[in-house]
């Protein structure tokens, strides 16, 4: 419960909201009491059924029903606050999601990530639109129901509550079978997700092979799971509800039992055992509604402390020590994804300022992921990276991402238009910019040939893009950006060798004097390089200039001999 309180606390508008919202609807329940009230007044003070008092009756039941109508507002100042507070939460998730380290990011499957934002948030925001405002309200309304039947007779007060401590019990011990099954759905609720999304985006590929089935089957299996989870769900939420309800309904039973003997002993009346029994028949039913609220709002605790958990994952600094300049140094750093094996070992090497540098090695030897140390998607396991003379993790984010630009393997481009998209590089370039940076990626003619030229959209991800024009529209993006250091992840593979000869010429024209580190396969973008490093199974195998490796490195000289004209 504490994480609740934690993830809504600074949102002080939205409390506001949600205290006055509760305390209306709290009014609102109690509203209903007003004729009982009345009732117990004049049974304990041995008052007469008279015409007088059923015109007070009727006129205590009109206001009755004119309070429950104006206290009804509760409902919507704990919609409104309950939406506030997700909102809130939500964009405050998504800040936190951006500076999260890459690591943690990719930890969790896509459906995690889709049902964390969609349908765990929809839960966060029924607990306080809907479920603490029905506890609240029905735990007032029994302590108040309690206390009248107390003040009319306390033997059947005690005799209605027997129950009650062995129905808590009897919750508590059920709810440990309970919560772990919540956790269970959860997580088949998320997988699910995921295996239904790589079905629907692999379907193409899997058709292609006439091999459908190879994820159908799992996912039908899966399916069969996320069913058998529910149910299990279900079942020991239900018994969670139910048992404790039933034990508790065994207070209307003592009620019956009491009443009878204490009548036989001539201590209760006829009009005050009607309404105790009244009194008591409120009590059952809120027993009730309590019973099932309660294993409910459990499940939906556990959707807010999932959220709670991602605010408390570390995250990336934001403002750090600043760069100092941009010679990056390697010193024994490793890394490892599983934390069994290195998948980078025992690096030492030094990137200087305003050169090109070279990664290059066989595929799987770690080229990606050394150059995502490089931009501080991910920290080193053991040893150090520094860009000038700080840790890279220690230099912020902001102060990182002015002066470094990594441009990955997968080409990232967003819904919209040509245009949106280059501007991402730099909002202030003008149309004569922009059309330089196509020109010099070889698109300049394409999209003067468009309809809509640099305002035709271009679908998610690119879509209306072939696989090159996407590339280069990337490679444009970087060219407009014009960082300090540049780290490119096989920028030209898509690419024709004219092509790439091209752009990567326009690259190197416009980050003259820049640092750039280039991951890169085919050998002869690299001959250039003032340094190459040549990774082997995740150690630098070799590190010199094209001609020193050749003196120097057998792989080297087999890949180079191996290159294509
Ligand atoms: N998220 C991950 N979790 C676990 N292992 C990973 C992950 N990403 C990469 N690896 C493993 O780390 C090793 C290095 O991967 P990396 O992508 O850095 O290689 P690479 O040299 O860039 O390969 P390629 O040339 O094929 O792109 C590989 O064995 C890969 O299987």
């Amino acid at each position: 419960m504490s994480y609740l309180y934690k993830l809504i606390k600074n949102n002080h508008s939205a409390n506001r909201l949600l205290l006055l919202g509760w305390l209306l609807r709290v009014l609102e329940e109690l509203a209903d009491l007003f004729p009982l009230i009345m009732l117990a007044w004049i049974i304990g003070y041995g008052g007469e059924f008279s015409p007088r008092f059923f015109v007070l009756l009727c006129g205590f039941s009109v206001l009755a029903l004119i309070f429950k109508f104006a206290f009804a507002q509760g409902s919507y100042f704990n919609f409104i606050g309950a939406y506030q507070a997700t909102n809130q939460l939500r964009t405050t998730l998504l800040d936190r999601l951006r500076r999260l380290p890459l690591n943690l990011l990719l930890g969790k499957r896509s459906g995690q990530w889709q049902r964390l934002f969609t349908t765990q948030f929809k839960q966060f925001e029924e607990v306080f639109s809907h479920f603490i405002a029905d506890i609240i309200a029905q735990l007032v309304l029994f302590f108040v129901l309690v206390a009248i039947l107390i003040y009319l007779q306390p033997m059947l007060a005690l005799a209605t509550l027997l129950p009650l401590p062995i129905a808590w019990l009897c919750y508590r011990i059920l709810a440990v079978y309970f919560t772990p099954t919540i956790a269970m759905e959860n997580q088949e609720q998320a997988s699910t997700s995921s295996q239904l999304f790589e079905y629907l985006q692999g379907l193409t590929t899997l058709k292609s092979y006439a091999v459908t089935d190879l994820l159908l089957k799992p996912l039908v299996t899966q399916l069969q799971v996320l069913r058998r989870s529910g149910l299990k769900l279900e079942k020991s939420g239900g018994m969670a509800s139910q048992i404790p309800n039933l034990i508790g309904q065994i207070g209307s039973v003592s009620f019956l039992v009491m009443s009878s003997w204490l009548i036989t002993k001539g201590v209760l009346n006829t009009h005050t055992w009607m309404f105790s029994a009244l009194i008591m028949l409120y009590i059952m039913q809120i027993q009730h509604t309590l019973s099932m609220l309660l294993p409910e709002f459990k499940a939906l605790l556990s959707s807010a402390k999932a959220l709670y958990e991602i605010q408390t994952l570390p995250s990336q600094m934001i403002e750090g020590q600043g760069i100092t300049h941009n010679t990056f140094t390697l010193t024994h750093a490793s890394f490892t994804h599983d934390f069994e094996t290195d998948t980078l070992c025992d690096l030492s090497a030094t990137i200087d300022a305003g050169k090109f540098c070279a990664i290059i090695g066989p595929s799987g030897s770690g080229k990606s992921t050394l150059l995502n140390l490089l931009a501080g998607f991910q920290s080193p396991s053991s040893g150090r990276i520094t860009l000038g003379d700080v840790a890279i993790e220690d230099i912020g984010t902001r102060n990182l991402y002015q002066s470094l630009l990594h441009v990955g393997q997968q080409v990232q481009l967003f819904s919209g238009t040509l245009r949106e998209n280059l501007l991402i590089a730099d909002n202030q370039a003008t149309d004569e910019m922009l059309f330089l940076a196509l020109e010099s990626v070889g698109l300049c003619q394409l999209v003067k040939n468009l309809p809509l030229g640099l305002e035709q959209p271009i679908g998610e991800n690119g879509m209306y893009l072939s696989g090159g024009e996407k590339q280069r529209l990337s490679i444009a993006r970087a060219l407009l950006r014009r960082a300090d250091i540049l780290l490119l992840d096989e920028p030209t593979s898509a690419l024709d060798s004219d092509t790439q000869a091209k752009v990567l010429e326009s690259l190197h024209q416009v980050y003259k004097n820049k640092t750039i580190v280039m991951v890169a396969h085919r050998l002869e973008t690299v001959v250039q390089a003032d340094k190459i490093i040549l990774l082997e199974n995740g150690h630098i195998s070799a590190i010199g200039s094209h001609q020193e490796l050749l003196k120097c490195s057998h792989l080297y000289c087999t890949m180079w001999q191996s290159a294509p004209e």
